[in-house]
């Protein structure tokens, strides 16, 4: 059967870049520090994925946003900008170093005062969070090993047709292969299986970069 989607090839990859909003002098400037970090640069969210983020926080209108996996900042510059000036959110991550990137972005951002920034395994900042489901949107992008159990702590903080977005879902496209060597790619297919069987949720999966997943939580 002829395949109905188009693959992305590198030139239309470089065309769809050019065609959304291009990425302003402070998500430039987290990309050109975050180079500094070398081998470690290719955690940062991407522009389109960025674009992304900022689109839906607007979209549905979120006051409070939870992030998982902090990095250099790019994905919480988009969602911090897109809340309203006295919305709030939280970022988890474990490094002061890299975090350090995303402190001066969001003071050039101007959104210092509706961010905060816990240092510390994630799974105990979320778990020390009350079990109000007052949260708009997570986002989750931090280690795979401990995936599903953020998805569940963060299902309780998230409203009722909130939103939680997952970074990493196609995991290089190794989630099809049975015999992948990645033990990431093992966990995010276990993870994936697990969502879409998840009634709490509904679930959109978006090849864009290695791939995000939305899930709305139902009522
Ligand atoms: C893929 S990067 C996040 C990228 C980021 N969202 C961005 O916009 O560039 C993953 C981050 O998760 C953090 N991390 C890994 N394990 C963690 C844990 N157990 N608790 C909190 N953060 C963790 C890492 O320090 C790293 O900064």
């Amino acid at each position: 059967m002829e395949l109905k989607h188009v693959v992305l090839t590198p030139e239309l990859y470089d065309y769809l870049i050019a065609h959304g909003t291009p990425p302003d002098p402070v998500l430039t400037e987290i990309e050109e520090r975050t180079k500094e970090f070398g081998r470690y640069q290719i955690m940062q969210t991407v522009p389109e994925q960025g674009a992304l983020l900022h689109m839906l926080t607007k979209l549905i209108g979120a006051r409070k946003a939870i992030e998982v996996g902090t990095f250099t900042g790019y994905s919480s510059v988009c969602i911090a900008r897109a809340l309203p000036k006295d919305g709030h959110l939280l970022c988890c991550d474990v490094s002061e170093e890299w975090t350090r990137v995303a402190r001066d972005a969001w003071e050039k951002a101007g959104v210092t005062d509706r961010v905060d920034l816990v240092i510390g395994p994630a799974l105990d900042t979320l778990r020390s969070l009350p079990q109000e489901a007052d949260a708009d949107l997570a986002f989750l992008d931090a280690d795979k090993v401990n995936y599903w159990s953020y998805f569940e702590e963060l299902l309780l903080r998230v409203r009722p047709n909130g939103l939680i977005i997952i970074d990493n879902t196609l995991f290089q496209g190794e989630v099809v292969n049975p015999d992948t060597e990645h033990e990431s790619a093992r966990l995010v297919h276990a993870f994936n299986e697990r969502l879409a069987a998840d009634d709490r949720v509904e679930v959109v999966m978006l090849p864009i970069h290695d791939g995000i997943t939305l899930a709305r939580k139902l009522s």
